[in-house]
């Protein structure tokens, strides 16, 4: 599918470099970390099941993030993340694969890779629980790249924006979805999205509200609109990233307490 017409000239950039990006030279073969169980394990502890993003920086964030990535991965581990995600995607989000390696060792919890794969060598980079595929960017190529993700051990997290690319994934065998609150052809962010989406998907489906979450009444709205899990990046990366993660993954039981 060539979507660079459709889309934010950032999104094109990051694409045009996703499509010049080679793989690894061999095969990965992934003794994964299973996401639902991370998800469950935080429920039965009374936390938000969130995804903590690595996120150095982005094209819609000011500067860039320069700490030590295993330490913020630590961090929000403390702060009750159930599952993190680590962007290894350099031009744009200053991240790498070595960072998700050394964060991958760090933690005991699930790590997702977050980047553009848009071919199946792309797989092969390197090693992580969890992979993303962009429903939007992969188009037909969809249902190969999930069963070739899955050969490798990968689980495989499948983003979707819309009820139409919802009903690609689901066609192509996801067993987890993430509806994306970002548009990726203004990169404007509406949690409204999640809402329009969210009751078609199936109950056995693990299903992710990602992007534009910010604070607990964000959570507590997700949440209410059926996620499972959520995917949060910038508003844990700006500031303390131990306190921000325990302020999400706390959301709503202040409610609950009284
Ligand atoms: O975050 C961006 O600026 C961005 C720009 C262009 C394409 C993708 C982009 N983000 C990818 C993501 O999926 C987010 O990093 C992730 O969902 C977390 O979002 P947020 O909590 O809003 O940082």
């Amino acid at each position: 599918m060539d979507a660079s017409e459709e889309v934010a000239p950032a999104v094109q950039s990051i694409l045009s470099a996703a499509r010049e990006r080679g793989g690894g030279d061999e095969r990965v073969a992934v003794d994964a970390e299973s996401l639902p169980a991370a998800f469950a394990d935080a429920e039965a502890d009374g936390r938000v099941p969130v995804i903590a993003e690595v996120k150095p920086t982005s094209p819609t964030t000011e500067g860039e993030r320069t700490d030590d990535p295993v330490a913020l991965a630590e961090q929000m581990v403390e702060g009750g993340a159930a599952a993190l995600s680590v962007l290894t995607e350099p031009e744009h989000f200053g991240g790498s694969p070595e960072n998700l390696t050394k964060i991958r060792e760090a933690v005991d919890v699930p790590v997702l890779r977050k980047d553009f794969v848009l071919r199946e060598e792309q797989l092969d980079t390197v090693e992580a629980d969890v992979v993303l595929l962009i429903a939007r960017f992969v188009g037909d190529d969809l249902a190969d790249l999930l069963a070739a993700a899955r050969d490798r051990g990968f689980q495989v997290l499948v983003e979707v924006h819309d009820r139409d690319e919802l009903t690609r994934a689901l066609d192509a065998g996801a067993a987890v979805v993430g509806v994306n609150n970002r548009d990726l052809t203004k990169l404007e962010v509406d949690l409204a999205t999640f809402e329009e989406v969210a009751p078609a998907v199936p109950e056995d489906v693990t299903l992710i509200a990602e992007s534009g979450i910010s604070t607990p009444d964000d959570v507590v709205r997700m949440r209410e609109a059926g996620a499972d899990g959520l995917l949060v990046g910038s508003a844990i990366m700006d500031g303390s990233v131990r306190e921000n993660t325990e302020s999400l993954t706390r959301a709503g039981s202040q409610v609950e307490d009284t």
